[in-house]
């Protein structure tokens, strides 16, 4: 195909893609639109003469149908975009001198909002960049964030992001698993489409600004402080006097990208300076002063090739969705979870569709759905859920309102495995040195059956086996011996018991339990007391480990300490303890100063926690202290300035610590 026909191919099917989208059901994944933008910018760029006309590149969003259409005071506009640190270089000298304020680039919905003498007058969507609709009853009614009155004369327009936060479109989907909703994007513009805000009740929305004009021109040049004052929140806006620095903040929040409540698909740099901002001007369709910097998408679509049900460790069969190898959240997914039958039929999903695969972090790969139905040949088939185990071929029970499926069987093979290796996992009895494939191969050989047969092994019995030497037989045993020493709350965990979570564990522990056969005298009136154990998580508790108690003998027999230990015990705190009642955070490498050696973060914690103090994991409002150890991120000090939380050095609670006889 010649130069022109591709540019022509390409421009349609940008404005097929868009069109699609922007009415709320999108055809292919952001990464693999950005593709054909890609591919079209690069043609065009060698072949100018060529340029589409109109050019899809140069124009924003989709003439969609608006029911109250508002013509926007300036052009809405895209961002351009960077991938290289070169193009952040470039971008610093292009204003020299020029503060920059770096922020995460939200996946949410550009909003408008003007305010007319301090009152909220209208909150009106990008459109198609010059009109928009008004959606002001919708904002108002779902939308935290936006300030009903601003304390500004005249006419004030605030831009930024309407966001379904990541918790609530967890909510959601739990609470509706018959109505799923594909992604937090995708469900905040559907809400924002909706006739009617009490049908959409439950997917609220958050406001982030991220631009902000008045008129009269206000004092206040600084787009954060201004955006604050007013009294906005912003999603994490730092200032950078260069390319370095901007870089650092780009890694940062990429780094972070995980840990927030919600998506983000890059960074933003803008021009920090309000009027440094509006005089860089525009270009067709985005701004001069600002760069987008993307990151790598988290969504993909790619083929589901075929669904294998799997069987679990407590008998739960789940499907699992067996992909055509796909590049997303910076790993190729081959294989992802499909949750249910109920998440299967809510989603439509079939063997042979081209599925949505969301990859977020170190969160398992998930089917989120089929993009577009349209699509299919006639060949999908139909996902029919067994009726029997696949590996003992007992009939299965289903249970709750997903429907999910079990294997009770409790001679199960798949099953059996799947214990051997929760017991050896690192939670539990942390045997590392005996893997997934020589579980297997034991279990098979009938050696390996319940996890108290780890400890009847032997390094001749091992070496009978092929491709097994003296050296791994050695570490083997020494793992294994290592791991009696596993105590009353690994050893819960490891017996993987339904319903009981880690967390169940840790507060037997720290309520007074002695051992694992103590907890199953208290009986179920006895569990209930202990605070957080429902009645559902003790009869199971008890009901599994009377089943157990022969195992818990022959764990006992062959050495394996099942009582409590002394690090899950609650702390004892002296009264006048140097760290009593502070709520602290502990980050950085943490290194005890006498001997210089490092010291693990549990270890310290579990110092602090004897000093009185209460751990958390992330800074926030409630923090009283960040401990800082070696190499700390600048987000976590940023934020622990933002909340005004005091920062201290290790070396200062390590002499506390020393002085009051902790360490
Ligand atoms: N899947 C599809 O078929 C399809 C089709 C069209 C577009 N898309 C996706 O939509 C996006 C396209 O482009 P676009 O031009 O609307 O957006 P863009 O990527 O150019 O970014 C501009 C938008 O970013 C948002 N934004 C978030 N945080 C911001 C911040 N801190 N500062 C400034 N803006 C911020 C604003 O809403 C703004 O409108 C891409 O991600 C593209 O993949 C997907
Ligand atoms: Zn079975």
């Amino acid at each position: 195909m010649n130069a022109r026909d591709r540019i022509q191919e390409l421009a349609d099917r940008i404005v097929v893609l868009r069109d699609a989208y922007y009415r709320g059901s999108p055809q292919v994944a952001d990464a693999e639109y950005d593709e054909v933008e890609d591919e079209l910018r690069g043609l065009i760029e060698a072949n100018p003469d060529l340029a589409p006309d109109p050019n899809p590149l140069e124009q924003v969003g989709a003439p969609t149908v608006l029911h109250a259409p508002v013509r926007h005071s300036r052009p809405m506009l895209s961002l351009e975009k960077a991938t290289k640190p070169e193009q952040v270089t470039a971008f610093f000298a292009r204003f020299p001198g020029q503060p920059v304020v770096v922020m995460p680039k939200l996946d949410g919905l550009s909003l408008a909002l003007v305010y007319e003498n301090g009152r909220l007058a209208r909150a009106v969507t990008r459109g198609d960049g010059t009109t928009g609709d008004d959606v002001t009853p919708l904002v108002k009614a779902l939308t935290d964030g936006v300030p009903a009155r601003v304390d500004a004369p005249g006419r004030v327009e605030v831009r930024g992001e309407a966001v379904m936060l990541r918790s609530t479109f967890a909510a959601y989907n739990a609470a509706h698993p018959d109505k799923p909703l594909i992604n937090p994007r995708n469900a905040a513009a559907g809400t924002l489409r909706a006739k009617d805000p009490a049908t959409v009740s439950e997917r609220r929305q958050q406001f982030f600004a991220f631009d902000l004009t008045t008129e009269p021109d206000a004092a206040e040049t600084d787009l954060h402080v201004a955006l604050t004052t007013l009294g906005f929140a912003v999603a994490d806006m730092r200032h950078c006097d260069d390319a370095e620095a901007a870089q650092e903040v780009i890694s940062a929040i990429e780094a972070q990208r995980n840990d927030l409540d919600y998506d983000l698909d890059g960074a933003v740099l803008r021009l920090a300076d309000r009027t440094a901002y509006a005089a860089a001007g525009t270009r067709s369709n985005s701004p001069r002063g600002a760069l987008a910097f993307k990151f790598a998408a988290e969504e993909k679509t790619t083929v589901l090739a075929d669904v294998v049900w799997d069987v679990g460790k407590t008998g739960k069969i789940a499907p699992v969705a067996w992909l055509e190898p796909v590049f997303v959240g910076g790993t190729t997914v081959t294989r992802a979870t499909l949750a249910n039958q109920e998440v299967i039929r809510a989603r439509g999903i079939r063997i042979g569709d081209t599925v949505l695969v969301r990859r977020a972090g170190d969160v398992i790969p998930f089917v989120a759905g089929v993009l577009d139905a349209a699509q299919r040949t006639g060949a999908e088939r139909e996902i029919v859920p067994p009726s029997e185990c696949p590996s003992c071929a007992q009939p299965l029970t289903e249970q709750g309102n997903s429907r999910e499926l079990f294997c009770t069987n409790v001679a199960c093979p798949a099953q059996t495995v799947r214990r051997l290796i929760h017991w050896a996992s690192r939670a539990a009895a942390d045997i590392e040195a005996v893997g997934g494939v020589w579980i297997e191969r034991l279990a098979e050989a009938g050696i390996l059956e319940n996890p108290s047969d780890f400890y009847t092994l032997t390094k001749e019995r091992l070496l009978e086996f092929d491709r097994i030497g003296e050296v791994s037989a050695t570490r083997m045993i020494e793992s294994i011996d290592t791991s009696r020493q596993v105590g009353l709350r690994r050893a819960l965990i490891g017996l993987a018991i339904p319903m009981a979570s880690e967390g169940t564990a840790a507060r037997l522990c720290r309520s007074g339990f002695g051992s694992l056969e103590d907890v199953l005298d208290a009986g179920v009136d006895g569990l209930v007391e202990v605070e957080d154990i429902g009645p559902k998580v003790a009869a199971s508790l008890v009901e599994h480990l009377t089943r157990l108690r022969p195992e818990l003998e022959r764990l006992r027999e062959r050495g394996v300490s099942l009582d409590v230990r002394e690090e899950d015990l609650p702390p004892v705190v002296a009264a006048g303890a140097p760290l009593e009642g502070k709520t602290v955070v502990i980050t950085g490498a943490i290194s005890d100063p006498r001997s210089g050696e490092k010291v693990a973060r549990p270890t310290f914690q579990r110092l602090c926690e004897k000093a009185g103090a209460t751990a958390a994991s992330s800074v926030s409002a409630s923090t009283d202290m960040l401990i800082t150890g070696e190499g700390v991120g600048a987000a976590k000090l940023t934020k622990a300035e933002k909340f005004e939380v005091e920062v201290v050095d290790q070396g200062v609670i390590w002499q506390q610590l020393i002085a009051a006889g902790i360490a």
